[in-house]
């Protein structure tokens, strides 16, 4: 891989791609709609012939999962055909694609952390397309590394983490489902992951195990009930005050997407392979509060 094309990164509005601009310097370009935009099919091998970069990495997805549910054409154009279609091209261009993934492509019913081995079982759309977006993307570029992530949060964007805090500003109790578990990710540990692994491989140059799948989650477990007590915790430091958080069933929660209920991740392979484990969650929950409460 030559260091000395620009790192292009997809999805350029989202969590993932505004840590990745806020953490890799100058060397980062992102892109988004409507320069790319995977609705609009000749956008995507466009910009790599355009920016001509040394490695891409897949930000862009379709992640409302209810939704996703009734506009399964969109979700499979975000998180499947159109992923293909950059796949193929950055492989002409001979390129590493770095394309990330979710533990939604898990029903959440072996009752152990998830490893790469494991087969997917989908039971939500965005789930399904998003595992038939990895299959896609491996076959489509040998120098593919698809990191499957979970729960991801930040001080930017949308995501749970602020749904929690903005409720929690206006409402005395709050009922979340305390029986679905998994790993919190915050979107700047899962940015310094994809930039150390970019870092190596620039380094010792592209080697074909690299290939393949991998989980990159926060290190440690929890469930969306612990999530949301532990950002609230830690907005009470910086003045919010803390409501009730009432811990509900999944069944006292209906979603038009049912999510799995245990879709903790092994992320060893991760670790054995680029030497590579992201932070424990709570203390990336901490970090990304302070932050929210201290940017303008
Ligand atoms: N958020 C989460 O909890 C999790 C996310 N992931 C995965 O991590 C990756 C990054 O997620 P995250 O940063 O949170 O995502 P966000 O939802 O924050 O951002 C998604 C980005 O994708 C763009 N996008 C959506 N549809 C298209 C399209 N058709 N063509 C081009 N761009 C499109 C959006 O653009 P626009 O603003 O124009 O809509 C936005 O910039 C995704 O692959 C996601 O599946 C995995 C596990 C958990
Ligand atoms: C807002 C809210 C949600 N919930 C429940 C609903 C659901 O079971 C769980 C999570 O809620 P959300 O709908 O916010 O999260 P969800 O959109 O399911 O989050 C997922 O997004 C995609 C993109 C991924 O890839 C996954 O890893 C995961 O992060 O919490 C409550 O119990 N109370 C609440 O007030």
């Amino acid at each position: 891989m030559s260091s000395t094309g620009p790192v292009l990164v997809t999805g350029g509005s989202g969590q993932l791609a505004t840590s990745l601009v806020h953490l890799g310097g100058t060397r980062i370009i992102r892109i988004g709609r409507p320069e790319f935009d995977f609705d609009h099919p000749e956008t995507i091998s466009a910009v790599v012939e355009k920016y001509r970069p040394a490695v891409v990495v897949n930000a862009a997805a379709w992640t409302a999962v209810d939704l996703a549910e009734n506009e399964q054409d969109g979700a499979d154009r975000a998180n499947n055909s159109g992923p293909a279609a950059l796949a193929e091209a950055t492989a002409k261009a001979g390129i590493p694609l770095i394309h990330v993934s979710t533990d939604y492509v898990f029903s959440g019913d072996k009752g152990a952390p998830y490893t790469e081995a494991d087969e997917t079982t989908p039971q939500t759309v965005y789930g399904r397309t998003k595992a038939e977006g990895e299959l896609a993307v491996l076959a489509a570029n040998p120098k593919s590394i698809v990191l499957r992530t979970s729960w991801v949060y930040s001080a930017h964007g949308k995501n749970f983490v602020k749904t929690m805090i903005n409720a929690g500003a206006k409402n005395p109790a709050l009922k979340v489902v305390g029986d679905q578990y998994g790993n919190p990710t915050s979107s700047d540990d899962l940015a310094e992951a994809i930039l150390a692994i970019i870092a190596l491989i620039e380094r010792d140059g592209w080697k074909q195990e690299y290939a393949g799948i991998y989980h990159a989650s926060g290190t440690g477990e929890t469930s969306w009930h612990g999530l949301a007590v532990a950002a609230l915790e830690e907005a009470t430091k910086h003045g919010q005050a803390m409501p009730e958080v009432n811990a509900i069933r999944t069944e006292d929660w209906p979603t038009p997407a049912k999510r799995p209920q245990d879709s903790r991740l092994d992320c060893s392979k991760l670790e054995q392979v680029f030497g590579v484990r992201l932070p424990q969650w709570r203390d990336s929950v901490a970090k990304t509060v302070h932050r929210l409460f201290h940017t303008v």
